[in-house]
C-alpha cells in the first residue's frame, strides 16, 4: 500500500506532463517529419526542394513544418505568416544565414548610381570577344559577360582574369562553389569536396589581393569600389580575418543571383516577339539603329527605356528565390500556431510571387503589371519580396537592376539576337538564391551594320 500511492501519482504526474507536451503540440503547425531519425524527410525534401514545398502547402495549409537533416522550417505562406517574417523581433536574420553574413546591411548606403559609366565602359569591352557572328549557349554568353564586368566594377578595376586558363579556372571554381553553396553551410565540409576546394581558391585569391584592391582607389574622382566601402566598415566593426570571407560573400551574392536574372531577362525578352520589338523600338528611339557606335547608357536614357526595367522586374518576380530564412529566437503565434524558438521560419519568394491572390495570372510573363508599381519612389509592387524586404533587403539590389537593364540594352542594341531552343526549365534542385535555367538555350547573334 506504501508503494502504490507514490507509484500512482508518479504515473498521473507522467501522464499529465504527456498531456500537457501533447497540447504544446497541438498548438504547432502539422509537421512532415517521415520515420528516420534525425534526417527526417531529408532525402525527400532534398530530390526537388522547391516542388515538395508547394506540394505541402496544397495538403497541409498555409502553414507547416518540415523536418530535414536536424532541422525544423516552418514555412509560412500568407499574409499574417509572411508580416511576422518579415517584422516581429522574435525572428532573427543573422543567425538564419552563415555568420559572415552580419553587419554587411551598410552596404545599402553606398550610391550605386556611381557605376553607370563603369558598367558601360566594361560591358562594351567584354562585348568585343563575342565577335561579329555567333552561336552559344545563352547562359555561357551571359557568364562570360558578366563575371567579369561584375567582378571589376565592384571589387577592382582590372582584378578578374585576363589569361585564358584563369578565367576557366574562375568559371570552374565559381560553378562548383555555387552548386553546392546552401550545403556549404549545413553539412560538414568533408562531405562536399569540390566545394570547399572551390571556397579555399576563393578565398586564398582574396587574401592574396586585398591590399591592391584597399589601396586602389579610381584615379578620376579617388572614389571607392563597393568591395573597398565594405571592407572599410568591415575592419572597423569586426576583424581584419573576416575580409575575405566578406569578398566572398559580395562575390557569391554579386554573381549567382544578378547573372541568371540577365540570361532569364534576355531569354524571355527573345520568346516573346511582341515585347522584343517594343523593347527594340524603345532602344531605336533612344541611341538610333545602328549597333556599332560605342553608345553610353545614361540614367536619363534608362528612365526612357521603362519597358526594359520592367522586363527585368517581371523576370526576377518570377524566377525570385526558392526561400528566405530568418530563425524563431522567441515563441511566436502565427495562425494560433506557435512556433517554437530554435525552428527556421522560411519564406518562399518563388511560390508568393505565383499566388494568383497577389499577382493575377501569376504564370505569364507580363512587364506592364509594373506600371503600378512606384519606381520613382524605389518602391516594388506589394508581396514583391525577391530581394527580402525591410531591415535586411538585399543591399545590391539597385546595382542588379542596373547591371541587368545596361547588359540587356548593349546586347540588343549592338546584335540581331533570335533564341535557337525554347525557353528553358528552370532547375528545382536549390532554393537558395535565383533558379538556374536546367538545360542549353542556345542564341544566335549577329552584329548590326
Ligand atoms: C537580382 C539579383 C539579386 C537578388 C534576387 C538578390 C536577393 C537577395 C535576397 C533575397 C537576400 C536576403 C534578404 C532577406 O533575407 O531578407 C539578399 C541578401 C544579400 N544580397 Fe542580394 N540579390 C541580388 C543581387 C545582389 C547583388 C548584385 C549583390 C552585391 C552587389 C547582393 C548582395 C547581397 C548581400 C551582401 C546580402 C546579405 C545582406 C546582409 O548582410 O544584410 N545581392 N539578396
Amino acid at each position: 500500500m506504501e508503494l502504490i500511492f507514490p507509484t500512482v501519482i508518479i504515473i498521473l504526474g507522467c501522464l499529465a506532463l504527456f498531456l500537457l507536451l501533447q497540447r504544446k503540440n497541438l498548438r504547432r503547425p502539422p509537421c512532415i517529419r517521415g520515420w528516420i531519425p534525425w534526417i527526417g524527410v531529408g532525402f525527400e525534401f532534398g530530390k526537388a526542394p522547391l516542388e515538395f514545398i508547394e506540394k505541402a502547402r496544397i495538403k497541409y495549409g498555409p502553414i507547416f513544418t518540415v523536418f530535414a537533416m536536424g532541422n525544423r522550417m516552418t514555412f509560412v505562406t500568407e499574409e499574417e505568416g509572411i508580416n511576422v517574417f518579415l517584422k516581429s523581433k522574435k525572428v532573427d536574420f543573422e543567425l538564419a544565414v552563415q555568420n559572415i553574413v552580419y553587419h554587411t546591411g551598410k552596404m545599402g548606403t553606398v550610391n550605386l548610381h556611381q557605376f553607370t559609366g563603369q558598367l558601360t565602359e566594361e560591358l562594351h569591352e567584354q562585348l568585343e570577344n563575342l565577335g561579329i557572328h555567333g552561336t552559344m549557349d545563352l547562359n555561357n554568353l551571359v557568364r562570360h559577360l558578366l563575371y567579369p564586368v561584375t567582378v571589376n566594377t565592384l571589387f577592382n578595376k582590372s582584378w578578374f582574369p585576363t589569361n585564358k586558363k584563369k578565367i576557366k579556372e574562375f568559371h570552374q571554381y565559381f560553378q562548383a562553389y555555387d552548386e553546392d553553396f546552401e550545403y556549404g553551410s549545413q553539412l560538414p565540409e568533408c562531405l562536399l569536396r569540390n566545394w570547399s576546394k572551390s571556397k579555399k581558391w576563393f578565398l586564398e585569391l582574396f587574401e592574396k589581393n586585398i591590399p591592391d584592391i584597399k589601396a586602389c582607389k579610381s584615379a578620376k574622382d579617388n572614389s571607392m569600389t563597393l568591395l573597398q566601402a565594405t571592407l572599410d566598415i568591415v575592419e572597423t566593426e569586426t576583424s581584419k580575418e573576416n575580409s575575405p570571407n566578406y569578398g566572398l560573400l559580395l562575390l557569391w551574392a554579386s554573381l549567382s543571383n544578378a547573372v541568371p536574372v540577365a540570361f532569364w531577362t534576355l531569354a524571355y525578352v527573345l520568346s516573346h516577339p511582341d515585347i522584343h520589338k517594343a523593347v527594340m523600338e524603345g532602344i531605336s528611339s533612344v541611341f538610333g539603329t545602328a549597333g556599332k557606335d560605342k553608345i553610353k547608357v545614361s540614367e536619363d536614357d534608362l528612365e526612357k527605356l521603362l519597358l526594359i526595367k520592367w522586363c527585368v522586374l517581371e523576370t526576377i518576380r518570377l524566377k525570385a528565390p526558392g526561400v528566405i530564412t530568418r530563425k524563431v529566437v522567441k515563441p511566436v503565434e502565427i495562425l494560433n500556431y506557435i512556433i517554437p524558438s530554435g525552428d527556421l521560419l522560411m519564406l518562399s519568394p518563388f511560390w508568393l510571387h505565383r499566388n494568383p491572390k497577389y499577382f493575377p495570372e501569376p504564370e505569364l510573363f507580363k512587364p506592364e503589371r509594373w506600371k503600378k508599381a512606384n519606381l520613382e519612389k524605389h518602391s516594388f509592387l506589394d508581396c514583391f519580396v525577391a530581394f527580402g524586404s525591410g531591415k535586411f533587403q538585399c543591399p545590391g539590389r539597385w546595382f542588379a537592376l542596373l547591371e541587368v537593364q545596361m547588359c540587356v540594352i548593349l546586347i540588343l542594341y549592338k546584335y540581331d539576337c533570335s533564341l535557337l531552343d525554347p525557353l528553358p526549365k528552370q532547375s528545382s534542385l536549390h532554393l537558395v538564391g535565383v533558379p538556374q535555367p536546367e538545360g542549353q538555350c542556345r542564341i544566335e547573334y549577329k552584329q548590326r551594320i
